[in-house]
């Protein structure tokens, strides 16, 4: 049988689900590759791989998807790496810049912005100075290691998680593991068991990890991400699908 193609994000975040993936004989089943979010969406789109841990947000531009894991990237409250940073209030703020690396945490700033705040600062996309800080009144989105060590830099920081979670009362997804194309029972079964692994030996993993004193590392694998795509996050997914349309 030949290999199914998976990408995977290349955060700290996925770091948990690789190490299932690694120390499980699903890795002699599988090609895997690391990317940025915004790639792994294009490589599914792009047929480049069978399955990918996707930002959700991607998945509107899909014919066919469909999930094939009960675990996901996500957070009930907090999640400590997904941010708006600014020196201003959101609400004076005329521009937000928005992460190349996103397609998710993009549109919930987008979503956040008009529904929650309703406010309206210019969107720049590509931003020469992205995430640079120059101008007082420019926010920006960053998600992901980049965003380690930054909250105390800023006057202004928005989790997006909790925002969202006081918006909505619900937790949020930002990233799942779908298929472009259906995919044989056996294997998912096999996949989730991987993943599973992984997150039950996260304090193993937590060991081997380089620690830095501006961030917690266990904190954030531990307790502020929440891998288990429950009902309530499923829910939190099609109603910020929804929001994504309307916008
Ligand atoms: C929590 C995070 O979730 C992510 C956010 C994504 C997005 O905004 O598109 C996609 C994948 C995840 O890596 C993070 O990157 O910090």
């Amino acid at each position: 049988m030949k290999n199914i193609r998976i990408s995977a994000v290349s955060y700290t975040n996925t770091k948990p689900f690789l190490y299932g993936i690694q120390n499980t004989d699903i890795i002699n089943q599988i090609d895997l590759s690391l990317d940025i979010p915004s790639d792994c969406a294009q490589k599914l789109i792009d047929n480049q791989v069978d399955i990918g841990l996707i930002p959700v947000a991607a998945t509107l531009n899909m014919p066919y998807w469909e999930i094939v894991s009960d675990y996901c990237i996500g957070a009930v409250g907090a999640v400590n790496s997904v941010f708006i940073f600014s020196n201003c209030d959101i609400k004076e703020a005329t521009a937000i810049q928005l992460d190349p690396e996103s397609r998710s945490s993009n549109n919930l700033a987008k979503v956040l912005l008009k529904n929650y705040w309703k406010v309206a600062p210019r969107q720049i996309v590509n931003a020469a100075d992205y995430a640079a800080g120059q101008d007082p009144n420019t926010a920006f989105v960053q998600i992901g290691d980049r965003t380690f060590g930054k909250k105390e830099k800023f006057n202004y920081v928005y989790d997006l998680a909790e925002e969202w979670q006081k918006f909505t009362g619900l937790p949020f997804v930002f990233a799942a593991w779908i298929a472009n194309k259906p995919v044989a029972k056996e294997f998912i079964a096999e996949f989730n068991d991987a993943l599973k692994f992984g997150l039950d030996h996260r304090a193993e993993l937590i060991k081997t990890l380089p620690q830095r004193p501006d961030f917690d590392l266990e904190d954030y694998l531990m307790h502020k991400l929440d891998f288990s795509l429950t009902d309530d996050k499923r829910k939190a997914l099609h109603l910020f699908l929804d929001y994504i349309k309307a916008l």
